[in-house]
C-alpha cells in the first residue's frame, strides 16, 4: 500500500456540517437589509466560495445586491456567525476516528478553506479538531481563494510535500477544480455542499461514509 505523504481537506460540508449555523447567520444578514429569510437548502447550495460570494447569492436571490448593501448584510452576518460558529457545527460521523487514524500512521494533515481565518481557527479549537493539523489555512487577503491553486499548493508547500504526493478531499466543484489546477489528486466526500457535476472523476474517488473513506492510498 502507498500512502499519500499528506491529506489536505476542505472544511465546510467536508469535514464539518456547518450549513445550519451559516444558514442562520446568513439570514441575520438578510434581515438586517429588509430582505426575507431564505430555506436552508438553498443557502446551502451558495456556500464554497467564501463568505462574501455566500451574502452576495443571497442577496442576489432576494431581489440584488449592491456595494452599500453587502457591507451592511456582511456586517450583521458576522456579528451573528461570530457568536454562534459551532451552536448546530459538528464534524461529520467518522471524522474525528478517521483523523486519529492518520495521525497514528504520522500522515501530517492540513486544512485549506475558503472560510476566512479566524472562524476556520476558532471552530477548529472549540471542535477540538485543532490538534490534528499542521497547518489550516483560512481565506487571508494575500492569497486568492480557490479554485485558485495558491492556498492548496501554500498548504503543500508548508507540510514539506509535493502535489503529486497529497490528496486534498473536498465537498464541491470548487475543490475539484483547485485539485485540478494544483495537479493533485482528489476525493470527494459526497455527502457535503455538492453544487455541481463532477463527471470525470472516477468513482472509487468519491466517498460517502467516513468509516470508508479509502484516503490511504495514493
Ligand atoms: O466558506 C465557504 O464558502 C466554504 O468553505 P470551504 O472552502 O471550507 O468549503
Ligand atoms: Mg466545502
Amino acid at each position: 500500500m502507498i500512502y499519500p505523504k499528506a491529506i489536505v481537506f476542505d472544511l465546510d460540508g467536508t469535514l464539518i456540517h456547518s450549513a445550519p449555523d451559516l444558514h442562520a447567520a446568513a439570514n441575520v444578514g438578510l434581515a438586517s437589509v429588509g430582505r426575507p429569510p431564505l430555506g436552508l437548502p438553498l443557502v446551502t447550495s451558495f456556500i464554497g466560495n467564501g463568505v462574501e460570494t455566500l451574502i452576495t447569492r443571497c442577496l442576489t436571490a432576494t431581489g440584488g445586491h449592491d456595494t452599500a448593501l453587502l457591507e451592511k448584510a456582511l456586517a450583521a452576518f458576522h456579528t451573528d456567525y461570530d457568536q454562534n460558529m459551532t451552536t448546530l457545527t459538528r464534524p461529520y460521523a467518522g471524522v474525528v476516528a478517521a483523523l486519529n487514524s492518520f495521525r497514528t500512521l504520522q500522515i501530517p494533515l492540513g486544512i485549506c478553506t475558503n472560510k476566512p481565518m479566524r472562524p476556520a481557527l476558532d471552530i477548529c479549537k472549540a471542535l477540538d479538531l485543532e490538534q490534528f493539523f499542521d497547518i489550516i489555512q483560512g481565506a487571508v487577503t494575500t492569497l486568492p481563494k480557490k479554485p485558485d491553486p495558491a492556498p492548496l499548493l501554500h498548504c503543500i508547500s508548508a507540510l514539506g510535500q509535493s502535489p503529486q504526493d497529497v490528496i486534498y478531499v473536498g465537498d464541491s466543484t470548487v475543490d475539484y477544480r483547485t485539485a485540478k489546477n494544483a495537479g493533485v489528486a482528489f476525493h470527494l466526500f459526497c455527502e457535503g455542499y455538492l453544487n455541481g457535476p463532477m463527471p470525470d472523476l472516477p468513482s472509487n474517488q468519491c466517498f460517502s461514509d467516513w468509516e470508508q473513506h479509502g484516503l490511504l492510498t495514493i
